[in-house]
């Protein structure tokens, strides 16, 4: 993570995406900015249009309409001095070759104008001891090194990776982020798509968070971008059902359930809702609590009034 300069003009400026494959709108409306030096991780279930998305800002896939900026071009249009300037890894690996790590590295570097050192690269995605190794020996996770050495190698300006990190150990990953905050630091401003919520947590600076082709929440890791409730859920059972108050003065509020519940509560249970949660919540993969709470006129023991600024879920 790091400091940027907010005056820059963005890395990325994408304004009204749309892209349908027949009857399915993989991207639905996006609007998305990367500034200079910014991490930005993009978020989402599988099918949420990310790669799409990815593919179309780095000149790869049409877009039916939308406006997209990258490094002051438009994909579309723009030619090899431009891309000279990008480095893309996506997710499918390097293909079987018979030449070794070290050549690969080279001959790619060759389409560079100015390449980062072959043995500079290496060590930086952990892959020097592997140098006379050939590709079609490497292991799943060395290969995906690769790709990010293949990546990097003409040191871009902006660097887009789509799931970089599938297959690699902790160890790896690990590795792998620091190798990312270090070329942030460096001002390379970077666009990855993850499953990973940690991983964008540990990387960026701002996540975007896409579902059927759109946004659905972008800001800060830690909270999905404000979307994350910090008050605490106090659900239990009563009146023949679950019952669900959510409360950010949940000692208050439990203090009023007890004076109302003399004996045992059945099914108590205090919790704030995870980042995982939360996350599961806004893609659609869980639902929301739909629990009303009792406390009706009828009720033998009435439920209290949740305290100030609680919100009870219906
Ligand atoms: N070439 C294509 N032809 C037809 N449909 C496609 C094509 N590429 C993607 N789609 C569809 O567009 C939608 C978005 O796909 P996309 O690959 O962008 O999602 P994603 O978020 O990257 O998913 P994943 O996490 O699985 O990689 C999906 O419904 C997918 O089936």
């Amino acid at each position: 993570m790091t400091e940027h300069t907010p005056t820059a003009a963005p890395a990325v400026e994408v304004r009204g995406l749309h892209k349908r494959y027949g009857a399915t709108a993989a991207v639905d409306g996006v609007d998305l900015d990367l500034a200079r030096g910014e991490v930005l991780s993009l978020l989402g279930p599988n099918g949420a249009g990310k790669s799409t998305t990815l593919e179309i800002i780095a000149g790869f896939r049409s877009r039916d309409r939308g406006t997209v900026q990258v490094l002051g071009s438009d994909p579309k249009t723009a030619g090899r001095a431009w891309r000279a300037r990008i480095g893309i890894v996506w997710q499918r690996a390097v293909e079987d070759s018979p030449l070794t790590v070290r050549e690969v590295v080279r001959h790619f570097a060759g389409y560079y104008p100015d390449p980062r050192p072959t043995d500079e690269v290496l060590e930086l995605v952990g892959l020097d001891r592997q140098a006379r190794t050939r590709v079609r020996a490497l292991s799943g996770g060395q290969r995906r090194r690769l790709d990010v050495a293949l990546g990097i190698v003409g040191r871009p300006e902006l660097l887009f990776l789509d799931e970089p990190t599938t297959g690699f150990d902790p160890q790896a990953r690990h590795a792998f982020w620091e190798l990312l905050r270090q070329l942030a630091a460096d001002q390379t401003s970077i666009l990855l798509t993850t499953h990973y919520l940690h991983e964008a947590e540990a990387l960026a600076d701002r996540v975007v968070v896409l579902a059927d082709g759109r946004v659905v929440a972008d800001g800060d890791p830690a909270t999905l971008g404000g979307q994350v409730d910090a008050r605490t859920v106090v659900s239990w059972y009563a009146d023949g059902e679950d019952q669900q108050v959510r409360t950010d003065q949940p000692t208050q509020f439990l203090r009023q359930l007890l004076d109302t519940h003399p004996g045992e509560i059945p099914q108590l249970s205090v919790h704030r809702p995870t980042l995982e949660q939360t996350y599961l919540t806004l893609v659609g993969d869980a639902p929301p609590p739909t629990a009303a709470p009792g406390g009706d006129a009828t009720s033998r023991q009435p439920t209290p009034a949740p305290p100030q600024e609680a919100e009870v879920w219906t």
